[in-house]
């Protein structure tokens, strides 16, 4: 579970996350919409420890993320927004080993979670491609395999579909999906909703730092236009 309680998160005088309450339920699919700077990267960095609460915290399983930043990345897998950011390698497979390799397991085990996370996202075969050939939607894939082989017991994604193609969004969806009946817990930051709604146990809107509202999808949907996002039924 992942609790965040009263978070306060400023960068200089800029209040980025004003006193945000938020729960992430165990094997729980949640979508965070909201506008350009409504806060939504600042609150989701803070579940992987990439940031310091100015007030509040963040618990992960009941350990404060602060205070257990490698507890918290361990069980945290973070897909960021822009994923040359988190390439530490130059091919798939380097890449993708990185995070299994500094959690110390053996060289079997390794390349038996690498297979698999690159099987997840349909890039099976593809280890020794360099990074740089691949396309926008293969790289995108690449960061999530990297996030899959640290089998996390939750999974944060921040814009993991934007400017994908059909065919790499439905995979990126088709492996989501899978995800949330195996139980992974699930945050996924989107300006778009589209592919996602019907995955999504839970819509949370931000605006200028807050909660706007907090909705059982797809009850909740009409109060996608106060903050920007395109209702997905249109
Ligand atoms: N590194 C930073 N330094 C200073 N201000 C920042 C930094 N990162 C974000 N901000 C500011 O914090 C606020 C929240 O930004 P954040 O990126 O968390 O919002 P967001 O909802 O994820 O936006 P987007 O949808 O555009 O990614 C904005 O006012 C932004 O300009």
């Amino acid at each position: 579970m992942i609790e965040i309680r009263g978070l306060v998160s400023r960068y200089g005088g800029v209040v980025a996350v004003d006193g945000v309450s938020l729960t992430v339920g165990d094997g729980e699919f949640l979508v965070l919409v909201g506008p350009n700077g409504s806060g939504k990267t600042t609150l989701v960095r803070h579940c992987n420890a990439l940031l310091e609460p100015d007030e509040g915290s963040v618990l992960v399983d009941g350990r404060n993320v602060a205070e257990n930043p490698v507890a918290a990345r361990t069980s945290v897998g973070m897909v960021f927004q822009h994923p040359r950011d988190q390439f530490v390698a130059a091919t798939v497979g380097a890449d993708v080993a990185f995070g299994p390799e500094n959690l110390g397991l053996d060289r079997g085990e390794i390349d038996r979670r690498v297979d698999s996370a690159l099987d997840a996202v349909n890039l099976d075969g593809r280890e020794d491609a360099t990074i740089s050939s691949l396309s926008g939607g293969e790289q995108a894939r690449v960061a999530i395999a990297g996030a899959l082989a640290m089998e996390p017991d939750h999974l944060v994604l921040d814009e993991p579909l934007a400017g994908l193609d059909q065919a790499a969004r439905e995979s990126i969806v088709d492996r989501l999906a899978a995800l949330h009946a195996d139980r992974t817990s699930v945050v996924v930051v989107t300006h778009d909703l589209r592919d996602l709604h019907r995955l999504a146990d839970r819509v949370v809107g931000m605006v200028d730092g807050s909660v706007a509202f907090d909705v059982d999808s797809p009850d909740g949907l009409d109060a996608l236009d106060d903050v920007g996002v395109r209702d997905p039924r249109c």
